[in-house]
């Protein structure tokens, strides 16, 4: 490389390292030669880990799976793929990849995949009903159990006092949603209500809270899962806190466990715990408060009504005893996004019924039947499935099982079925986007 060769390829590698969108390119042969900063922060990965292997090797996928492979075969670009899936380090990610074969001469030599990372937005757009309705207060929050009562009790007291909060629970039990109802039940009001996407967040992004947060006006600070930060980005956001309490802030966090043990597995830190924990208010699993299921779908169908007009108005008494039965491990989430899927099929009809609940939540949730899994299977008056769609949803299923098998680890899970941990998650990736 001559030296204005190899000062353009300095300006390249910078630029391409500062993208906001994840880069990866691979040669014609497959091998990865460009793999930016983003689409490590996406992926998880290290270039050390990708760089001159195969993605074939790294992802051990078949060639038909990976879009970068297609456009190298087919030569064909492919626009607008969206994928969501956990990357490495466990986080759920969702992207929308442009994938582009690259010619020399009318020679293709390679094909480069440009991922945006929509996470964010995702997140905003798929909770329509709540996110475009007015802003979050208790009486929206579904407290038919005492459970959830004691909860909304608690929570009321804390944003008397505005003293820092922290709420735990597991994921999809309703934590953001209260921490929204402390922010608009504080008297008087305070201003903005922030959110730190704690499993999204780089050091950059602590760093600039100072600039980003007005303080001199009363905010309300939500940082969401703190667990999912690593120890250091958790010192710097401790330091950040200490220096930024002002009688006039609000402060809240969640985590997905019990403190005690977080901070035993080394994933807290103690000072950031003790920073949060004036309040503590434990969210229980929906499994251990089943009173909140059918209220829950009462409002779900009220506030779809209101807002789509749709016809909804109920579940058959079989379909109760199920949901009742169930045991909900993505907790509301999991049953909102039920709601949503069956919805989105209905046309006319007021009462869902078994046979309009998805065939992989009616796998899910029989599995506590194993006696009848095979009648389910083939039922005589119902139709038989193709069979590669079976095949898919007992995959899905298998897969769901062996993971909470093994409390969701996944290095565990693929050791236990005799796949490497890449070959798990990108199959478990994969029924993600399906679903
Ligand atoms: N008690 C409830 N009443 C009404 N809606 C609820 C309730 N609990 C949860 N939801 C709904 O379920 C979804 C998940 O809730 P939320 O995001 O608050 O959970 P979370 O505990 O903060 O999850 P994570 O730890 O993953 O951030 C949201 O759409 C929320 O509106």
């Amino acid at each position: 490389m001559d030296k204005i060769e190899k000062n353009l390829f300095l300006l390249y590698e910078f630029a391409v390292n500062r993208a906001g969108v994840g880069i990866h390119a691979v040669d014609k042969s497959g091998r990865t030669v460009i793999y930016n900063d983003k689409m490590k922060a996406i992926e998880g990965f290290e270039l050390e880990e990708v760089g001159d292997r195969s993605i074939l090797e790294l992802f051990n996928f078949d060639h038909e799976e990976s879009t970068l492979l297609k456009v190298l075969q087919s030569g064909v670009e492919q626009l607008n793929i969206k994928q969501t899936y956990w990357n490495r380090n466990g986080n759920e990610i969702t992207t929308i990849n442009d994938t582009y074969p690259v010619f020399h001469h009318e020679e293709l030599i390679g094909a480069v995949e440009i991922s945006r990372d929509v996470t964010a937005l995702e997140k905003f757009v798929l909770h329509p009903l709540r996110k475009n309705s007015s802003p979050v207060t208790f009486t929206q929050i579904i407290a038919a159990s005492e459970e959830m009562k004691t909860v909304i009790s608690t929570a009321q007291k804390a944003s008397s006092t505005k003293l820092p909060v922290l709420l735990i629970g597991e994921s999809g039990t309703g934590k953001d949603l209260i921490a929204e109802s402390i922010h608009n039940e504080l008297s008087p009001t305070n201003g903005p209500f922030y959110t730190l996407y704690c499993n999204r967040s780089d050091a950059a992004l602590i760093e600039k809270l100072d600039e980003d947060l007005n303080m001199s006006e009363a905010f309300t600070l939500f940082c969401e899962r703190i667990d999912l930060l690593s120890i250091s980005l958790q010192q710097n956001l401790y330091t950040f806190l200490k220096n930024s309490v002002q009688p006039s802030h609000q402060f809240i966090a969640s985590i997905g466990d019990d403190p005690v043990e977080l901070i035993a597995k080394g994933v807290l830190l103690k000072d950031l715990y003790y920073f949060f924990a004036s309040f503590t208010i434990r969210v229980s699993p929906l499994r251990k408060r089943k009173e909140d299921i059918m209220p829950f779908i009462d409002s779900y169908f009220a506030r779809r009504k209101e807002r789509f007009g749709s016809s909804l108005e109920a579940v058959t008494p079989e379909v109760e005893k199920l949901f009742l039965r169930y045991d909900w491990p993505g907790n509301m989430r999991e049953l909102e996004f039920l709601l949503d899927e069956v919805s989105s099929l209905a046309t006319t009809e007021a009462v869902i019924t078994y046979d309009m609940l998805p065939l992989h939540f009616r796998l899910k949730s029989d599995a506590d039947k194993p006696t009848q899994a095979v009648d389910f299977i083939v039922q005589p008056e119902k139709e038989l499935l193709p069979l590669d769609r079976y095949l898919k949803e007992a995959e899905e299923y298998y897969l769901q099982k062996a993971m909470k098998l093994h409390d969701e680890n996944i290095t565990k899970t693929a050791q236990a079925l005799g796949m490497s941990r890449q070959n798990l998650q990108y199959r478990l990736r994969k029924l993600k986007n399906r679903s």
